[in-house]
């Protein structure tokens, strides 16, 4: 039988960022309406800006440790320097399975006390959790400069069904 369509209404909003520090204030402004347990899929490309704008949501979180690439890691974990959640940033590059196969990574948190941001997600995430926040960065094609950004932000499932994303434009 056919799963019914999801009953939860997608909170969306598209923005405009127009340098890497804009990018990085996104991340501080997602911060703010982020708590323990949820999770942030960043869709784009190569040197869209998915680690630049999870460096900004480190900062917002107020957590311990520059956020980088985690090239040779799967996943990186950031406590907090307050009381608030971890960051889990994920590389899910290399990760062949689902993001379950975390649990075998031996990260010293546990997941649904933490904020978890994926990078390369797609096609991995999507069966754990029908709530998350999906952030998809388009780089301008034919715009005069190269450091313009679509972002397009929506809310999944019930967790987001009646959250005001405009906070993010500003
Ligand atoms: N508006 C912008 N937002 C974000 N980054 C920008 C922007 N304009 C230029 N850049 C530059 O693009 C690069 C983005 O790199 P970043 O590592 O954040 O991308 P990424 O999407 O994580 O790439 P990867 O797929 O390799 O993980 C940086 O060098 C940054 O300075
Ligand atoms: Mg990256």
């Amino acid at each position: 039988m056919e799963a019914p369509a999801a009953p939860y209404d997608p909170a969306e909003t598209q923005l405009t960022v127009t340098s890497p520090e804009q990018m990085r204030e996104l991340g501080r402004r997602l911060a703010k309406l982020l708590r323990a347990g949820d999770l942030v899929m960043l869709t784009g490309e190569l040197g869209a800006g998915k680690t630049t704008l999870t460096r900004g949501l480190g900062e917002g979180l107020g957590v311990r440790g520059a956020v980088t690439s985690p090239t040779f890691v799967i996943a990186r974990v950031h406590p907090s320097l307050g009381d608030g959640p971890p960051l889990v940033h994920v590389d899910a590059y290399r990760l062949s399975g689902g993001l379950d196969e975390m649990e075998d990574l031996d990260l010293d948190v546990s997941l649904p006390d933490s904020v978890i941001v994926v990078e390369w997600g797609e096609g991995k995430v999507e069966e754990l959790t029908e709530d998350r926040l999906q952030v998809v960065i388009h780089r301008a094609v034919g715009d005069t400069t190269d450091e313009v950004r679509h972002v397009t932000v929506t809310g999944l499932g019930e967790r987001w069904s009646d959250a005001d994303l405009e906070p993010l434009s500003g």
